[in-house]
């Protein structure tokens, strides 16, 4: 019986051909990773080729089941496409073991595929597949998930929304002064030792730290004046890294003056319980007989002895390290990493310092780890589940079924565990794929920005005066800046892979142009600067408000063509002049879709459309 048999059989002979004339691109080789190369092996997918940057650890063996003990270290990439091979030897596999946004991974090299899957684990990675796939106009499948939820989503340019096109919720983020001064949950105090404190002894300044919120409201700018004095004091003690007395020092200055300096703020404590001081000498008497082995049990929550000598024990691995890159002449510093043993036990030692020292639970380094990893527990029947969504959402795209194709939400607490819905028109307004995107070549002995603008931009594309030009150093060219015009693209920062945006400030402006760079030696008979894509490059949508104004600027003028508009005013929602049944369905609708717009018309009443 021919391995393709059941396969076949299930897909009918049709997709099943066009499966296997596929060509695809899977990045990421974790926790959805292995399972969507299982299904998409199984299924029969010609050509595979799977990107990953990542070794295998010893905690993705239970749920990332391609892989066993003995590839612990060894790349992800490498090690699935080995496993999976053995799936299906008829199917031609490829790994990389790289960082998709490394520049080998350009346009041209994306226009290989079929079709690319996205089976990544943060947005930054997400974002540049995205960026790829519009600008080599290949189909992406997005499948992502977060404990027991998930998602996967159809992305293909022009016809559904991309990555970018609804804008994402911020993390959140946590104020500096509940972090520095008014703890009230393990959490603060576990940012507190995380962002704060590790950063200060060993990392770069708390300033870059995104979980601590700098907004500047009042109550904060006074407060973090008196921190940052808080911080240069313990910059000085840092000097004395590597001395019998860092410990003490560091200890008696963040859990005894400075918590000496909050009591003495008594405005703080009116409503709040008062915090309780330490001191070094009163501690270590209490934590007298122990030693670090005494603390190995990471589920256990420790005394505050045994937390004491864990951060003095962690202070001590941490400062040796510290030390030995600063003798190698690298920089010595340490960041937090939940699988890095000494950050986190000098986290979960000082965290629980601060919390018995606040009157708050202390937690074990265990679910430390947790909290100070932003770990959502990863679970294997997720990854499976959307993995599989994901191949059946790439059916409709290989028989270009867009209609049919939909975003599916996978949700533990929903009456159903998936929802779906029709692919979203892309958003106009998208600051990704609401622009343009294609290739330029670039000789780089000779192209300069002046033959951009003059042969290809103005005389190729017909743009007018008004135009400006950026790359991610900033502003390169606009009618009141030419000093670059004459500069060769190295001098402006620009190489392959480097993208450059082009914006037209003309009144009809055109769509945003972002061109992708390749840099190539062309003959001295070719321009020095070309565009290997024939298209046509749109004019901006007019946004809403564009267009109210325009038809308000038309009725004051008595010029506005009642045939084609009516003689429609729009309306809010919750105007209170409308007939009661139009209302409650307004506001009916309103509830489910805040994009609705109820529209008065002078003949037949008040009409309620959905957008
Ligand atoms: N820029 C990137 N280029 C290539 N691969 C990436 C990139 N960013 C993330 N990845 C890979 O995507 C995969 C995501 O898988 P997963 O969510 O299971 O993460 P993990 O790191 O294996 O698990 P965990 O974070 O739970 O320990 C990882 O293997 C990771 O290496
Ligand atoms: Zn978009």
């Amino acid at each position: 019986m021919s391995r393709d048999k059941h396969a076949r059989q299930a897909l009918g002979n049709g997709l099943h051909d066009l499966v296997e004339q596929t060509r695809v691109l899977m990045v990421g080789a974790g926790g959805i990773g292995c399972e969507l190369l299982k299904n998409l092996t199984l299924t029969g997918f010609g050509e595979i080729e799977i990107v990953d940057l990542d070794t295998i650890d010893l905690s993705n063996l239970n749920r990332q089941f391609l892989f066993r003990h003995e590839h612990i270290k060894k790349p992800k990439a490498l090690v699935a496409k080995e496993a999976a091979a053995k799936f299906n030897p008829k199917i031609k596999l490829v790994a990389h073991h790289g960082n998709i946004k490394d520049s080998t991974f350009n346009v041209e090299w994306f226009k290989r595929f079929t079709l690319v899957f996205n089976a990544l684990d943060n947005v930054d990675a997400r974002r540049h597949v995205n960026k790829m796939c519009l600008a080599a106009d290949i189909p992406l499948v997005d499948g992502g998930t977060a404990g027991f939820n998930g998602n996967v989503r159809v992305i293909k340019k022009g016809v559904s929304e991309c990555y970018d096109c609804q804008e994402r919720e911020a993390p959140k983020g946590y104020a500096v002064c509940t972090i520095r001064s008014t703890p009230s949950q393990p959490i603060h105090c576990i940012v507190w030792a995380k962002s704060y404190l590790l950063t200060e002894v060993f990392g770069k300044s708390e300033e870059d730290a995104p979980e601590l919120d700098h907004s500047e409201d009042a109550e904060n700018a006074n407060e973090i004046a008196t921190l940052q004095k808080e911080a240069q004091a313990l910059k000085g003690i840092r000097k004395s890294m590597g001395t019998p007395e860092f410990g003490r020092l560091v200890f008696d200055k963040v859990f005894g003056e400075d918590i000496e300096r909050l009591l003495s703020m008594d405005d703080l404590w009116k409503t709040r319980k008062r915090p309780r001081s330490l001191k070094f000498e009163v501690t270590s008497k209490d934590a007298k007989g122990l030693g670090p082995s005494t603390c190995k049990d990471a589920q256990k929550t420790w005394s505050l002895a045994e937390n004491f000598v864990v951060f003095l024990d962690s202070l001590d691995r941490l400062s040796k390290r510290s030390m030995a890159l600063k003798s190698e002449g690298t920089a010595p510093i340490i960041d937090f990493d939940k699988d890095d043993e000494d950050t986190l036990d000098f986290v979960s030692a000082s965290a629980n310092i601060r919390s018995e020292i606040f009157g708050i639970e202390t937690k074990s380094k265990f679910d430390i780890k947790q909290m100070a990893g932003n770990i959502i527990p990863a679970i294997a029947t997720t990854n499976a589940m959307i993995a599989g969504l994901c191949v059946l959402q790439a059916f409709k795209v290989l028989k270009s079924e867009y209609t049919k194709a939909r975003v599916i939400f996978l949700s533990h607490n929903a009456e159903r565990a998936t929802n779906t819905e029709p692919l979203r028109p892309p958003n106009p307004n998208c600051r990704t794929c609401g622009s343009a995107q294609t290739q330029v070549i670039i000789d780089p002995g000779r192209a300069t920005l002046q033959h951009l603008i003059e042969d290809v931009l103005r005389l190729e594309l017909g743009y007018g005066e008004e135009l400006s030009v950026s790359s991610v150093e900033g502003t390169l060219y606009d009618p009141d800046f030419e000093e670059n015009l004459g500069k060769k693209f190295s001098e402006l920062g620009i190489t392959s892979n480097s993208q450059i945006t082009v914006y037209d400030e003309d009144d009809d402006p055109r769509v945003d142009l972002v061109l992708h760079v390749t840099e190539k030696s062309l003959s001295d008979a070719s321009k020095p600067v070309l565009l290997p894509d024939k298209f046509e490059l749109a004019r901006k949508p007019k946004s809403a408000a564009a267009v109210d104004q325009q038809v308000s600027e038309s009725l004051l003028n008595g010029t506005l063509d009642g045939q084609a508009t009516g003689t429609k005013r729009k309306r809010g929602p919750g105007d209170d002049d409308l007939p009661t049944s139009k209302k409650e369905k307004a506001s009916d609708t309103n509830g489910v879709n805040p994009l609705v717009i109820v529209v008065e018309d002078d003949t037949s009443g008040a009409l309620v459309i959905d957008d």
